[in-house]
C-alpha cells in the first residue's frame, strides 16, 4: 500500500513522479531542487532552499529531519563540498543519516544542486 505525499509548500514535480511516496513506515522522497534560487548561481541558497522543501515535505508525511535514514546528494561541481555539508549539516543536529555525494554532468534545469531523502517513522 503506498500513499502519495504533496505539499504546495514545496515546488511541485517538474516531471512524471511524485514529490515523495510513503509505502509502510518509509517515505521515498524524490530528488529535490530549488528552481527559484537556482538562477542565481548560490550554492548555498539552493541548498537552504532544498533542505526547507525537504523539511515541508517531512511534515506532510507527519515526519521530521530525525525521520531521514538515508540521503543521496547530487552536485554540478564536487568544489561545493564543503558549502553544501555545511548548509547539510546544520539541519542534523546529531546521528546524521547515511549519505552518498556525487558529482554529476547536469542535472534537470541546470541547477547546481539535487538532494533526495529515504526517511522511516
Ligand atoms: C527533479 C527530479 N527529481 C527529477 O527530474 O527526477
Amino acid at each position: 500500500m503506498k500513499q502519495i505525499i504533496f505539499t504546495e509548500k514545496a515546488p511541485a514535480a517538474i516531471g512524471p513522479y511524485s514529490q515523495a511516496v510513503l509505502a509502510g513506515n518509509t517515505l521515498y522522497m524524490s530528488g529535490q531542487i530549488a528552481l527559484d534560487v537556482a538562477a542565481l548561481g548560490d550554492v548555498r541558497a539552493e541548498a537552504k532552499k532544498i533542505m526547507d522543501n525537504i523539511g515541508h515535505i517531512l511534515a506532510e508525511a507527519g515526519m521530521n529531519y530525525s525521520n531521514i535514514v538515508k540521503s543521496s546528494i547530487f552536485l554540478k561541481n564536487m568544489d561545493d563540498f564543503a558549502v553544501i555539508n555545511e548548509v547539510y549539516g546544520s539541519y542534523f543536529t546529531e546521528a546524521p543519516p547515511a549519505r552518498e555525494t556525487v558529482q554529476v554532468a547536469r542535472l534537470p534545469k541546470d541547477v547546481n544542486v539535487e538532494i533526495s531523502v529515504i526517511a522511516v517513522n
